[in-house]
């Protein structure tokens, strides 16, 4: 038996919507819990394996995906967030309370400065971007998993439809390949 990977992942995956408008996101407390108002669809949606970004307990991967930041609006109990690593190159604002994280948000130059990084797992709605690839893949060892379910683990994305990296997919590093020869001048800037 294969390790469970995500419950957004584990039974299937089910395709999102290309007409989808966004939603809200919320976080896990019962009460005044921060909400988040998102307008328009998620892109490059992926399985994450690396140890920052948020999963639901029990999973080996987060599902997260980018948003432009201007369609990502904090719309209740915005006072219970605070960033995780403020070091970090993605500033994750998560819930003081549950933990939750609600978006990851990059502040320094970086090639994706401008995204905001979401979990579209916590939002009710139905229609968000399905994942599209798995990244970070080799990154679980580093939390303890062992190396030796490393092949059931690629096999079981594989089987849904879903190719594995180590990093991120080769568009996502080309895009940071080209922002870093473009900031040395080695390419021209769009
Ligand atoms: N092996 C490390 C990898 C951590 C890492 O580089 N994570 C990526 C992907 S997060 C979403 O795709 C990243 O961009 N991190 C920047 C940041 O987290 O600020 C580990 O597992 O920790
Ligand atoms: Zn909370
Ligand atoms: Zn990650």
């Amino acid at each position: 038996m294969a390790p469970p990977l995500h419950p957004l992942i584990d039974h299937g995956i089910t395709k999102g919507s290309p007409s989808f408008l966004g939603g809200k996101l919320c976080c896990h407390c019962q009460n005044d819990a921060v909400e988040v108002t998102i307008s328009g669809n998620v892109a490059h949606n992926h399985a994450c394996g690396c140890s920052k970004c948020w999963k639901p307990k029990g999973a080996l991967f987060s599902i997260v995906a980018v948003i432009p930041r201007d369609q990502l609006n904090v719309t209740a109990n915005g006072d219970k967030l605070h960033i995780v690593d403020k070091g970090a190159t993605i500033q994750r604002n998560a819930c003081k309370e549950c933990g939750v994280h609600l978006f990851g948000r990059i502040e320094k130059e970086h090639a994706f400065k401008g995204l905001d990084f979401v979990h579209v797992e916590l939002s009710k709605q139905q229609g968000w971007q399905e994942p599209q690839f798995a990244a970070f893949v080799s990154s679980i060892i580093e939390q303890g998993f062992d190396p030796r379910g490393m092949d059931e683990v690629r096999t079981k994305f594989k089987s849904l439809g879903l190719e594995t990296y180590d990093t991120l997919s080769p568009p996502l590093m080309d895009a940071i390949a080209t922002w870093t020869a473009q900031k040395a001048g080695l390419l021209p800037s769009d």
